[in-house]
């Protein structure tokens, strides 16, 4: 099938869009490669060696399926957004395409305002295009625990909503599961999920939303095929996880107190 991935030149975006090319399905990357100029801002590039998207998706042609790339911003061009669904008529669209990093949301006024700008508008803007277009696209978007913060008090998550009794009225209710988000960037993520809820209440939607832990690692099985596939791995202390930077530490020696 067709499967549309906004942020598809981005960590989680590139091994996905590789496997589901893998596994028959032709894959339209959509990415206005702004991680990269991220890097650049904050010179702190990926541990590995990323090839320019060109190359990219010139190997990913060859070794792997069925890619191709669009340059877009999903945010700031609309019109374009809407013209991409009209034209590629995809049957589920995956959505990295935000500022996923916390620590970069935090740092001043300009990174408050770009990741909520960013991330909500682009949310916004897929949803809407998909009323217009096709209310029968499928949307997967990947969020993070971090909306939920670190509270015991309202038990366990569940898959879905949390079904609670109003002590008022003792009426029950499926209510979406309390956040406590502990930056900006997950905050985006609470919102996201309000105008997902928002939209499925209203038009139909059909919205998968994951809130998952964080994802790490160096390698998947299409990424080693060629040095050109090879994925990013942010080892910084803005965008390098928890989990690459020991990685990065224990592979140099260094003991962490
Ligand atoms: O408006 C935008 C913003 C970003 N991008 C692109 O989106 C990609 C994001 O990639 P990334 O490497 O910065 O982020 P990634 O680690 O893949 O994060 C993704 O996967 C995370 C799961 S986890 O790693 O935090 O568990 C989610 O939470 C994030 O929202 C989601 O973007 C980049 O290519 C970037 O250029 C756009 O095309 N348009």
């Amino acid at each position: 099938m067709k499967i549309v991935v906004f942020g598809g030149d981005g960590f989680c975006g590139w091994p996905t869009s590789l496997k589901l090319a893998a596994e028959g399905h032709s894959v339209v990357i959509v990415d206005n490669l702004s991680r990269r100029a991220i890097d650049e801002q904050l010179s702190s590039g990926s541990l590995t060696n990323i090839a320019p998207i060109k190359q990219r998706i010139l190997s990913a042609q060859k070794f792997v399926g069925d890619i191709r790339f669009e340059f877009l911003d999903i945010c700031k061009d609309p019109a374009g957004l809407g013209n991409l669904l009209r034209r590629e008529k995809p049957h589920t669209v995956v959505h990295f395409a935000e500022q996923r990093a916390a620590p970069y949301s935090m740092i001043g006024d300009g990174e408050r305002r770009y990741t909520v700008d960013n991330n909500v508008t682009s949310t916004h803007n897929i949803c809407s295009a998909i009323v217009e277009i096709d209310r029968n696209i499928n949307i997967v978007h990947l969020g993070t625990m971090g909306v939920y913060g670190y509270s015991k008090v309202f038990g366990s998550i569940p898959e879905g909503y949390l079904n609670i009794q109003i002590k008022s009225t003792k009426k029950d209710a499926d209510v979406l599961y309390l956040a406590n988000p502990g930056s900006i960037y997950h905050m985006t993520k609470y919102l996201d999920q309000l105008v997902f809820q928002f939209y499925n209440k209203n038009w139909g939607l059909k919205i998968t939303d994951l809130h998952q832990g964080i994802v790490w690692g160096t390698e998947t099985a299409q990424t080693s095929l060629a040095p050109d596939l090879t994925n990013r791995f942010d080892y910084d202390g803005i965008y390098g996880t928890v989990m690459n930077r020991f990685i990065s530490q224990a592979a140099n020696g260094m003991v962490c107190h």
